[in-house]
Order: C-alpha cells, then sequence, then structure tokens
C-alpha cells in the first residue's frame, strides 16, 4: 500500500500530510490528492467515503475519484473472450482501466453455483464508469478497457481464475479495493475510475513471476498521464 502511494504521489509532486479520522492520512498534492486508505473494498470504502466527506463539509468537493494501485491481469484462455471476440488479456507491467468495477464475491454460494446480491434482489455488483472518460484515459495510459474485479480473497488457482473469466466476459484485472472506493463514490455522487497497473498473473501463486516494481513504475507513468486525459473541468491547476 505504500508502495503504491509513493508510485502515485511521483506523479504528483511535492505534497504535504493531513491526517483524518480513522488515521488515514491525506496528501494533498499539486494535480491531485491521494489517499492511502489499505487493504480490501471495506477499508477503501471507509477511506474514500472520509475523504469524501471531510472535502464537501470543506466546501471544497471532489470532482473525480480514482481507485488505483497493482493488480492482478488475467491471461487470454477459455471463457475469457471480451465481447466481440477479442481474448481478454492484460500482460505483466500493463495498465487497465476499468470500464466495469465489480463485486465478484459479493453474492450467495447455491447448489448451482454463485449468485450476486443483485440476483438475490437487493443490492449493487457494478459500477461503470463514464465511457468518454475511461476512453480518454485508457488513450492517454496506453492501456487497455476492461472489467476489473474487486475480490475479498486473492484468486490463488486456475479454477477460480476460469470461473471469474466465465462469469465476467471481458475481465481484464483483478484487485481488492474498486468496488468499495465506487460505492463511496456513488454515495456522494461523485465520478470514479478505476486504473490497475499489472504486477502479476491472476491464477496458481508463483511469487518469482511477480513483477511488483514493474507495475509501480508504470503506475507512476500513468498518473503522470492522467491530469492531461481529463476535462479541464475535472483538472486541478497546482
Ligand atoms: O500471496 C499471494 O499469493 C498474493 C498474490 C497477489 C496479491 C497479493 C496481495 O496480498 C496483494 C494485495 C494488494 O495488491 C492488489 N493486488 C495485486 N495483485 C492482486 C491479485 O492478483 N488479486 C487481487 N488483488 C491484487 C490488491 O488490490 C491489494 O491492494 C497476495
Amino acid at each position: 500500500m505504500g508502495a503504491e502511494r509513493d508510485a502515485v504521489c511521483a506523479a504528483a509532486g511535492p505534497y504535504e500530510v493531513r491526517a483524518l479520522p480513522g488515521g488515514q492520512v491525506l496528501h494533498r498534492t499539486g494535480a491531485f490528492d491521494v489517499l492511502a486508505a489499505g487493504v480490501g473494498p471495506a477499508a477503501a470504502a471507509a477511506g474514500a467515503a472520509t475523504a469524501l466527506t471531510a472535502a464537501a463539509l470543506a466546501d471544497a468537493p471532489y470532482g473525480l475519484v480514482v481507485s488505483a494501485g497493482i493488480g492482478g491481469g488475467f491471461a487470454p484462455g477459455p471463457g475469457s473472450a471480451r465481447p466481440g471476440g477479442t481474448p481478454a488479456h492484460a500482460p505483466l507491467g500493463s495498465v487497465v482501466v476499468a470500464d466495469a468495477i465489480v463485486a465478484a464475491d459479493l453474492g450467495a454460494e447455491t447448489p448451482d453455483g454463485f449468485l450476486p446480491v443483485t440476483d438475490l434482489g437487493f443490492g449493487t455488483v457494478a459500477h461503470r464508469p463514464d465511457p468518454a472518460l475511461v476512453h480518454a484515459v485508457t488513450e492517454a495510459t496506453g492501456g487497455a478497457s476492461g472489467t476489473i474485479v474487486t475480490v475479498s480473497t486473492v484468486t490463488g488457482s486456475a479454477a477460480r481464475a476460469a470461473a471469474l473469466a466465465d462469469r465476467h466476459p471481458g475481465v481484464l484485472a483483478e484487485a481488492m479495493e474498486g468496488f468499495g472506493v465506487a460505492e463511496a463514490a456513488a454515495a456522494h455522487g461523485v465520478p470514479v475510475l478505476e486504473i490497475r497497473t499489472v504486477s502479476n498473473a491472476v491464477g496458481p501463486r508463483d511469487r518469482a513471476a511477480w513483477r511488483i516494481g514493474e507495475a509501480l513504475a508504470a503506475l507512476t507513468d500513468a498518473f503522470r498521464a492522467l491530469p492531461a486525459a481529463l476535462p479541464p473541468a475535472l483538472r486541478r491547476t497546482p
């Protein structure tokens, strides 16, 4: 988490540190603010909601929330075809911009398989960022756009990776915070994006193959490119 915060801050110029209730720290930067909110959807939602509320109460509401960090990339395989037929693939070091931010394990296990809470008649399992914003940021960062699933348990088997790819056609990446951040942003009526740079392949654990340094460097590059991709109303002049 600290490494991801530093990778994003490296693109933002000088910043000062502000403590928020709950021990979170908000780095107020030139181009954007950076919040290191913790691991998992609950910590991410709590941190993002706190920062959004603090800003709104200070009459300085945010115009955009971006959930970002490293993540797992899906490899092409059976069931991973994107709508339109292109195989879904997010190689190590690549950038993924979410066109859908999906809670992949929010639901119920039944004898017939997993059911999302929406099939049970309540809740939300997906947020869809503004397509024009997704397109602009994908182009500017040289990334790919697709579904990013949010999980509470990192996928560690080929079977689970295949099940996720089957259930979410067009999935490109997996991480643990996006849906929590998107829920907080939605509660505040603020647009949301999720940007992940790929540090590992989703599937069986293979620590020797992780490329965390490469993914962190790609995260810095993505945030250097981000401000110019935003419409003027969403850009902050330092
Ligand atoms: O111990 C493992 O096998 C393992 C494999 C991948 C990631 C982890 C983490 O604990 C990372 C948590 C952190 O990083 C993001 N992240 C990075 N890769 C993935 C992934 O493949 N699946 C889900 N999350 C990932 C995540 O957003 C967390 O912030 C451990």
